[in-house]
Formats: C-alpha cells, sequence, structure tokens
C-alpha cells in the first residue's frame, strides 16, 4: 500500500536532517512541507511565536495537545532546560508512531513523553501519572472543537496554576469560535492574539496566547 504523509515527512526527515540536530529537524520538515507536499505543523512563521513565547515563559512543565509528526515538539523541547519534560498527546498511533521517530531523529526522546489517547481520557490522570501538580505551558493543536472542553477540563483538575500560559494554534483557521469566545470574556485568563498565516501558505491565521491568573468569580460583561 502507498505511504502516508506522516511517513513520507519522516523519509524527509531521515534523508535531509543531520541526527541530533534539532534545528536541520525543523528545516528539513519546513522545506518538505514548501517544495514537496503540505502538511498540516504549525511551520516555521508561527514556530517563531510559538518560540518566543516559550521562551519568555521558561516553562518547567509542558503539555501539548495534539502531536501529528511531532514538528511543534521538537520546537518546544529544543527550547527547554535539561531537566525539564514536554508530554505531548496524540490519539492517532500511525501519527505517534512517526512523531516518535522525528522526535528520536533530533536527539530529544528523553526528554519528550508521547502519549497515546484521547486527551480527555488522559487529562485527569496527568497528575497522577506524572507527579506533576500543575502545567506551567500548555499548547493547544489538536481537534479544534476540543480547545474549549480541554481547557475547562484542566481547570477542573486543577492544572493550571497563576501564571500558567496556554497557546493556540489556529484559532483562525480551521478556527476555534467557542474557545476564543470563551477564554476572551473569562476573567481567569488575560488573552492576547498574535496575528500569522496558516502553515505553508497566505491564508490567515493566528495564535491565542492566554495567561491564567487564578481563580477569580463572574464573566467580563
Ligand atoms: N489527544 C487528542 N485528542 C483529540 N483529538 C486529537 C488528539 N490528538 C490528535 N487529535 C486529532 C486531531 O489532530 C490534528 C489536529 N490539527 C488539525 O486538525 C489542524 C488542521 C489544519 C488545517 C487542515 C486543513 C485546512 F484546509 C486548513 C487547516 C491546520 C492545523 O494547524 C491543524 O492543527
Ligand atoms: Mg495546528
Amino acid at each position: 500500500t502507498r505511504t502516508t504523509r506522516p511517513q513520507r515527512l519522516l523519509r524527509a526527515v531521515i534523508i535531509n536532517a543531520v541526527r541530533g540536530d534539532p534545528d536541520s529537524v525543523i528545516r528539513a520538515i519546513d522545506h518538505f512541507c514548501k517544495h514537496t507536499e503540505w502538511a498540516m505543523n504549525i511551520g516555521d512563521e508561527k514556530g517563531a511565536i510559538l518560540d518566543s513565547v516559550v521562551m519568555e515563559t521558561s516553562p518547567s512543565t509542558v503539555l501539548e495537545l495534539g502531536t501529528y509528526c511531532g514538528y511543534s515538539a521538537v520546537r518546544i523541547t529544543r527550547l527547554l532546560p535539561p531537566s525539564t519534560r514536554l508530554i505531548t498527546v496524540e490519539m492517532n498511533p500511525d501519527y505517534a508512531c512517526v512523531a516518535r521517530q522525528v522526535i528520536q531523529h533530533a536527539g530529544l526522546q528523553d526528554k519528550v513523553c508521547v502519549l497515546e489517547g484521547q486527551s480527555a481520557d488522559l487529562i485527569p490522570k496527568m497528575a497522577e501519572m506524572f507527579g506533576i501538580q500543575t502545567f506551567d505551558f500548555v499548547f493547544l493543536d489538536h481537534w479544534k472543537d476540543r480547545y474549549l472542553p480541554d481547557i475547562r477540563l484542566l481547570e477542573d483538575c486543577s492544572l493550571l496554576a497563576q501564571g500558567s500560559v496556554v497557546l493556540a494554534d489556529n484559532v483562525v483557521c480551521p478556527g476555534t469560535p467557542d474557545y476564543l469566545n470563551y477564554i476572551r470574556s473569562n476573567l481567569n485568563y488575560r488573552s492576547r492574539f498574535y496575528q500569522a498565516h496558516l502553515e505553508y501558505t497566505r491564508v490567515l491565521d493566528g495564535l491565542e496566547k492566554s495567561e491564567y491568573l487564578g481563580c477569580r468569580q463572574g464573566k467580563r460583561q
């Protein structure tokens, strides 16, 4: 049977990227997506915004929802201090398998845990599984209609602390209107929109960064 797009992306990484060099893995994927085959990685333009938010947050505990081929896992993890780990959740086993190999090619396999399963099932088990209390940084990049239920679930599981940062991809394209409405009208968050473009295209897209302010009452009128 024909290969899948993630398998063709992985082959491009193995052929073109230097093993153990995360930046060459990022460059190889962006080149593949620009010149060979589009794929739904955050990409270089939005990726640079992701980098800057990770660096300004300098998180100790990081959660990513929606691994796909591991591109953003490599982008995030290459910026983390040695003792920090990324937990990334992917429900598609074929994507997870490719992501583990991309992450390994980048030499970051000891710093990333790729969990297979539905975010809704795994979030309530995170604290117990990893012996953590809260996440300093959360990156949302999975099903766009899961952003809102999952941010609520993170709140209900007390996995956000004052100062935690949540960064959401694709808030314009494909779009996450219910999430944006919730997070922008909620006094427990301070949000900022970063205008950009859908990866490897001229279509408008953007990222929404939201800082959790702790649990205050009420909604903005
Ligand atoms: N743990 C979990 N729990 C639940 N669900 C989960 C999960 N883990 C994975 N999944 C399944 C969803 O995985 C992929 C999600 N990402 C996207 O769908 C996406 C789509 C586009 C896009 C496509 C076509 C266009 F024309 C224009 C834009 C662009 C992007 O940047 C995207 O990120
Ligand atoms: Mg995305």
